[in-house]
């Protein structure tokens, strides 16, 4: 396995209306794009873009959101996982597993329209990690 780029932050929020403020307002943020709702993932989306990265801001979205008890933990929200980009999803999930990493749940479709999974924080030096495939390059 070769440590891939650096894909985004996550950062879960109460409120990313509220967190957009925040990142244009104190960090010269500029933030075009407009949310969007993920509901197979439990997630509205917004990413800010840096210039090498991306922070993710994420908040819950409907009863089954995963990240309701991280807020009610964390209630301002907080840095909640990294993602990494990686070649090939299906390469990935198999070294993860060969090293006893528990993978959380199903290969599925993440923010940015490729395949991720996630590997339990408890087994990674206590970070949530996302695992995704990187975009295919347009020709
Ligand atoms: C996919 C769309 C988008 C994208 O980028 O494409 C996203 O990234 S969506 C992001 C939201 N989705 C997920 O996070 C899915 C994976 N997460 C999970 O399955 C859960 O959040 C899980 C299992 C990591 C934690 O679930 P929950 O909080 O309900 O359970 P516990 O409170 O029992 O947590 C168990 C244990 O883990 C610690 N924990 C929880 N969250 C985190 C975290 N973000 N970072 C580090 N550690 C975390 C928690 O404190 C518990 O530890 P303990 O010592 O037992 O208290
Ligand atoms: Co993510």
């Amino acid at each position: 396995m070769k440590l891939g780029r650096l894909n985004h932050v996550g950062v879960a929020t109460p409120s990313i209306a509220d967190s957009i403020a925040h990142y244009e307002a104190t960090m010269g943020a500029s933030v075009t794009m407009e949310p969007f709702d993920l509901p197979a993932q439990g997630v509205k989306v917004c990413f800010v873009d840096t210039p090498n990265s991306q922070i993710e801001l994420i908040e819950p979205l409907g009863e089954n959101s995963p990240i309701h008890k991280f807020l009610e933990k964390n209630p301002l929200g907080g840095q909640h996982h990294l993602c990494f980009e990686v070649p090939d999803i299906e390469e990935a999930r198999a070294w993860f597993e060969g090293i006893g990493k528990r993978i959380l749940g199903p290969t599925r479709t993440g923010a940015h329209g490729t395949p991720i999974f996630f590997l339990h924080p408890k087994d990674m030096e206590g970070v949530l990690t996302e695992i995704m495939e990187s975009p295919k390059q347009a020709h």
